[in-house]
């Protein structure tokens, strides 16, 4: 999939205004911020808009969402204005193409990598694939990797590799994968939420120099 460029970069699950700040200034190409219910790092609508404003506009707000009632969906597009909806739950694609914003789907890899590919030809909205170490049902952020060489060779559309990176994989995770961009939370962290200033230049680094 890649075409040669340097592979985008998501930090996901950032929720101190610092943090977004510190990314900014990295160069990152997506700030991800969560509002799945299950997740330790997930942000109420107030607190998201905070974030939000701190982002300029050539970084991509991607707001993730899982199993979540229209009206929460449609709450945090009101209240935060993503440039992308991130839907990691059981969602259909005409529920995710819903909210009026592009939309990417998580595809769980974590449990049977087969049927969750075999699943792909159900978004046909998705702007974009992300691919997860979690298993279907499960929130992510955990940081569990899936073998990287199980993704297919050719997609008709960008993807991004999550789960379970950090500085010292990622090179070998987009050597082997070819992806679009790479999402990182709990490897940049020294807590669940809470960036580590040095953990992600190193991943950025990292990225850049493959
Ligand atoms: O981050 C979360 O808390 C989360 C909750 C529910 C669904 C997905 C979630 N995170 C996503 O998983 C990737 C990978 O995380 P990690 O690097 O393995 O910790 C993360 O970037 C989000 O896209």
């Amino acid at each position: 999939m890649s075409d040669g460029a340097p592979a985008h970069i998501k930090f996901c699950g950032l929720t101190r205004a610092q943090d977004v700040d510190a990314a900014i200034a990295l160069g990152v190409d997506c700030i991800g911020l969560v509002f799945a219910p299950r997740s330790s790092r997930r942000l109420g609508l107030e607190a998201g808009h905070a974030l939000r404003t701190r982002v300029p506009a050539h970084v991509r707000v991607v707001a993730l969402v899982m199993d979540q009632p229209a009206a929460d969906v449609a709450a945090v597009v009101d209240a935060v204005a993503p440039d992308i909806l991130q839907f990691h739950g059981a969602e259909d694609d005409a529920f995710c193409r819903g909210f009026g914003r592009p939309y990417w789907k998580a595809i769980a890899m974590g449990g049977d990598p087969a049927a969750a590919l075999a699943s792909l030809p159900a978004y046909p909205g998705a702007a974009a694939f992300l691919f997860d170490g979690h298993a279907a049902g499960e929130p992510g952020g955990g940081g569990l990797a899936f073998d990287w060489r199980s993704l297919p060779r050719a997609l008709d559309r960008p993807f991004w590799l999550a789960g379970g990176l950090d500085g010292d994989n990622v090179a070998r995770a987009v050597a082997i994968a070819a992806p679009t961009g790479v999402d990182v939370s709990s490897g940049i962290e020294s807590g669940p939420g809470i960036k580590d200033a040095a953990r992600m230049r190193a991943f950025v680094e990292a990225v850049r120099r493959v």
